[in-house]
């Protein structure tokens, strides 16, 4: 872990999280207020019930919190959304988008993924833009391609180290316990890294590209030691502090 872009161990709740799971969070926020000495930013995204709550608890920790998704528009007669202006009134500083759950479930295009991130700029958040294909696409050998296409869709022109992270995410190895190898992982991030800089120009070398799928504690040392892998994005080990934490681990030194 020789890269001089300081990581980001990113937390997604996803549809999880009731007042009940608030200890964790304090547990979060606790050990990073408190001798958790780990170069590592954290970051965690409730769900938006629970957005608020979770930055009264974090705000005087290291520890940020974002929003899971947000709408384009800032206001207005859509019922159901949240605009990327309300997740910053609420304490966000970032915004997950095009996660591959949003694009299977609410068929969210590059096109619509890319004018989320835009709206998370004009809010002040910094856009955490997911990509990563699908087992098929994978077994049809396009995953390169797959991730091609989708930085030149969901990546607007204008991202930057500072407002921009991209999460590679294998659809395949979410919720699964599976992970891609460690030489596929290097590959992947290789390749996002130099279609980012060919696409967005040599400012995108300090960008941070994060890792997502079946990440725990257990196999985030490895992980997170390959190139080009500038931190993680957590589901389902993100809502236990101690997993969490032991997954941030991975970065402590010496
Ligand atoms: O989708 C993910 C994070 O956004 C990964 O989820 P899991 O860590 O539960 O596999």
């Amino acid at each position: 872990m020789t890269s001089s872009i300081r990581p980001l161990v990113a937390g997604n709740w996803k549809m999880n999280g009731t007042n009940a799971s608030m200890p964790e969070l304090v547990a979060i926020g606790g050990a990073f207020t408190h001798g958790f000495d780990v170069p590592v930013d954290a970051l965690i995204c409730p769900p938006a019930t629970l957005l608020a709550r979770a930055y009264d608890v974090l705000s005087s920790s290291a520890v940020r919190v974002g929003g899971q998704d947000c709408a384009t528009s800032e206001n207005g007669a859509h019922t159901g959304d949240i605009s990327a202006e309300m997740l910053k009134d609420a304490g966000a500083s970032f915004v997950i988008v095009g996660h591959s759950e949003r694009r299977i479930d609410h068929g969210e295009t590059n096109e619509v993924v890319n004018e989320k991130a835009r709206a998370a700029w004009r809010a002040g958040l910094v856009a955490i833009i997911c990509i990563g294909e699908t087992q098929s696409q994978r077994e049809k050998g396009l995953t390169l391609d797959i991730l091609t296409a989708q930085i030149e869709g969901s990546v607007p022109s204008g991202a930057t180290a500072a407002n921009t992270v991209i999460a590679y995410e294998p659809v395949w190895a979410i919720g699964t316990g599976l992970t891609p190898t460690i030489p596929d992982v290097a590959q992947a991030h290789a390749h996002i890294r130099a279609e980012l800089v060919r696409v967005l120009g040599d400012g995108a070398n300090a960008m941070r590209i994060l890792y997502g799928g079946s990440v725990k504690p257990s196999n985030a040392g490895e992980l997170l030691a390959v190139a080009n892998v500038n931190g993680a994005l957590v589901g389902g080990a993100s809502l236990k502090a101690s997993d969490f934490l032991g997954i941030a681990e991975a970065y402590r030194q010496g």
